[in-house]
């Protein structure tokens, strides 16, 4: 059984939503560049994917693999070198481009300064596909912006200049114009990029939010493991060589693709926490007898400084903690 299926048995389980309709797929799709001279530089392909109404996808993968290229490419920004992509059952390639605006809207890293623009202004420009481009806003066009700005939470920012805002300000009002511009798909690159964490964390939250409320599929790259793992309906999971994984956070960690894609000297992913962690080339072993959070700091804190964890019930050094908080007690049998 997969884990998906044993949580969708779950009495009070969220999966209500109709998970198997397909917003999008990729049909053996290559992507890269043209290098000249009829040669081109494949960076991933052939690649056979689905985006699903209502979830949230995130693509993972280390520096330089690919995976802007791929949005852009899944966006139309960029043409494939091979193979199609089918939104809402349409080749892509077969629409014009006000066509595509939409189906599709994206939401890059970089323009999220916006100078002197207001940001009802700017959210606004999410209707261009329906207004035209003199811009005429109907009264629907003001409800669905209405309605964007209540569910990415910006009401507090209308009406002040976009140069004003913070960068996750910028981010939730480049997220709302995304939303007026009302697309079944919304792709994202690095939204968290120059976030702090708190931002971050809210960010993916508020994606993860929307995917379920309003029945969009909605694509995202991200350099945040930790928070990919916690968010993410479907992981995209991306190596140098152009290997790509697709499949449910928990599925990936346990089946070890998560390890093998970030796979550097010196990074360990730990499958038991679901975290990255330095790793430090322990000499000497040591038994930690204990539970809690006080052996979890423990175990740290002697990895750190050269030791190595044993797991031998009977071993030369060991540390035994009981008791918690303020009254732990560690003891050291040699
Ligand atoms: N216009 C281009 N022509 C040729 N190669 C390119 C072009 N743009 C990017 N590349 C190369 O394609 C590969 C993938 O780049 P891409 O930007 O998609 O990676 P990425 O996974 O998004 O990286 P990062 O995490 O650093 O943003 C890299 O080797 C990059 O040098």
């Amino acid at each position: 059984m997969l884990i998906c299926d044993l949580v969708a048995q779950l009495p009070g389980s969220q999966t209500v939503l109709p998970i198997n309709v397909i917003t999008a797929l990729t049909s053996a799709l290559a992507i890269g560049y043209k290098a000249g001279k009829g040669k081109s530089k494949v960076i991933a392909g052939p690649l056979n994917l689905e985006l699903h109404a209502g979830q949230l996808v995130c693509l993972l993968g280390p520096n330089g693999c690919g995976k802007s290229t791929l949005l852009r490419t899944i966006s139309g920004l960029q043409q494939p070198l091979k193979g199609e992509i089918i939104v809402e059952g349409g080749a892509l390639n077969k629409l014009k481009p006000a066509q595509v605006a939409k189906k599709i809207s994206l939401v890059l890293t970089d323009n999220v300064r916006a100078g002197n623009l207001d940001v009802y202004s700017l959210i606004s420009l999410g209707r261009y596909p329906y207004s035209g481009w003199l811009g005429i806003l109907t009264e629907h066009d003001k409800q669905i912006i209405e309605q964007a700005i209540k569910a990415t939470d910006t009401e507090a920012f209308i009406g002040r200049k976009m140069d004003s805002l913070s960068d996750g300000e910028c981010q939730k009002v480049m997220l709302a114009r995304a939303m007026a511009q009302d697309t079944p798909l919304i792709i994202l690159d690095e939204p968290t990029a120059h976030l702090d964490l708190p931002s971050r964390i809210q960010l993916m939250r508020l994606l993860h939010q929307l995917a379920k409320e309003t029945n969009k599929a909605i694509l995202l790259s991200t350099h945040e493991l930790d928070l990919a793992l916690q968010v993410a309906d479907q992981i995209w999971l991306m190596s140098s060589g152009g290997q790509l994984d697709a499949g449910l956070p928990e599925e990936l960690v346990l089946n070890g693709a998560f390890q093998h894609a970030f796979e550097k000297d010196g990074i360990v992913f730990d499958a038991a926490s679901g975290t990255f962690n330095i790793h430090y080339a322990g000499k000497r072993g040591i038994k930690v007898t204990g539970e809690g959070v006080a052996a979890f700091w423990t175990k740290k804190a002697l990895v750190r400084n050269g030791f190595s964890i044993a797991s031998a019930a009977t071993h030369p050094l060991n540390v035994s903690i009981s008791g918690e908080g303020a009254d732990t007690l560690w003891t050291v049998q040699r």
